[in-house]
């Protein structure tokens, strides 16, 4: 959305989410996540270099950027997996700084993990119910009174196979999480994460070993997240999605926010695509010459391309299961 000027100069950017001009880290209506000067170094080389960045709060915000742009670190580093060298950062106005990786899921700020060999040992169920939070048989104390936990235990079985409903997963219930299929996965990662009742959903690249026949189901899934008022952040490459449900698009570049705007402003900025995100997405920004990356850089600030060549295209993923698929009851049967 742009305003028009009638005396010649340059038209203003604004949008409903945010509070004044539409810029790298620019200030949004209501911020759910704000970060200040977060840095985070790997010896000589600077993975996230943050000035500033908010999140709007009640939106699905994707964050895009070429491989080694420092996303995922950025993302560890917002849910306490990781520590930066310097910066702050807030989630509901609180200071997240120190809170360790679990005590910031407890506070509705949660993240998808890939899931992993040993969580491909459990069964579906299983997987579900790790995501519960404040678990009371983890308590010792709590852990000597039965009736206790045997009733969390039981609310959560119910939660688990209710969302286990929702997102088509029932049927699997009693299957070892490692005979799903790539889209399969997915969903578990995502349901997973709602076990836990979150304010905001941080999904680490949802449509990655996604088959197109589950991608449609998976975009409704995050979009209905956002339905029931939750806040989601998604990292990606797949473009079709970035384009088809974000409502806010943040672009980083070599660890910093190089340019952020509504899918179409930041999709018709042909330079950001085509040199981050086309059709060679996994070229990393180092094989382009320091004058092709200040070009984007600057392109990207001003929102008008430069005239780079590539061409952008969707990226298409492939939904096999990794391991031949085997309940747990099969395998138990075997014993
Ligand atoms: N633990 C680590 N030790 C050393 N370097 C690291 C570490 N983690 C990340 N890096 C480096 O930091 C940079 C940013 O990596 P990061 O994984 O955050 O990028 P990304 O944007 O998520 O990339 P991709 O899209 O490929 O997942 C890369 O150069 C990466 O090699």
């Amino acid at each position: 959305m742009s305003e028009t000027t009638t005396d010649g100069t340059a038209p203003t950017a604004t949008h409903p989410l945010v509070d004044g001009e539409v810029a790298p880290g620019c200030k949004k209506v209501d911020p759910i996540v704000v970060a200040d000067g977060v840095i985070r170094q790997f010896g000589g080389l600077t993975a996230v270099d943050v000035e500033h960045v908010e999140i709007p709060r009640g939106a699905i915000t994707a964050l895009i950027g070429p491989n080694g742009a420092g996303k995922t670190t950025f993302f560890n580093l917002l849910t306490g997996f990781d520590r930066p060298n310097k910066g702050s950062w807030s989630f509901e106005g609180q200071s997240l700084a120190h809170v360790p990786s679990h005590k910031v899921a407890r506070r509705g700020m949660v993240r998808t993990f890939q899931l992993t060999k040993s969580l491909g040992r459990l069964t579906v169920l299983q997987n579900m119910l790790l995501g519960a939070r404040d678990q009371r048989g983890e308590s010792f104390f709590a852990a000597l009174v039965r009736p206790l936990w045997r009733a969390q235990e039981q609310s959560n079985t119910e939660k688990a196979d209710s969302l286990l409903a929702r997102f088509k997963l029932d049927t699997k219930r009693e299957d070892y999480a490692a005979s799903l299929s790539g889209g399969q996965r997915k969903l578990l990662e995502m349901a997973r994460a709602l076990m836990s009742d979150p304010t905001l959903v941080m999904l680490d690249e949802p449509m990655a070993g996604v088959n197109p026949a589950l991608t449609q189901s998976l975009l409704d899934h995050v979009k209905g997240l956002k339905d029931d008022g939750m806040t989601v952040l998604f990292v990606e490459h797949d473009m079709h999605m970035v384009r088809h449900i974000s409502d806010w698009v943040i672009v980083m570049a070599e660890g910093r926010i190089v340019a952020e705007g509504p899918p179409e402003t930041i999709m018709q900025n042909q330079a950001v695509v085509d040199a981050y995100l086309g059709a060679h997405h996994d070229t990393d920004l180092g094989t382009l010459t320091n004058q092709q990356v200040a070009q984007i850089h600057e392109a990207a600030e001003e929102e008008v391309p430069v005239g780079l060549e590539a061409s952008a295209t969707e990226t298409t993923t492939t939904d096999a299961p990794a391991e031949p698929g085997a309940t747990a009851h099969d395998e138990e049967g075997k014993r």
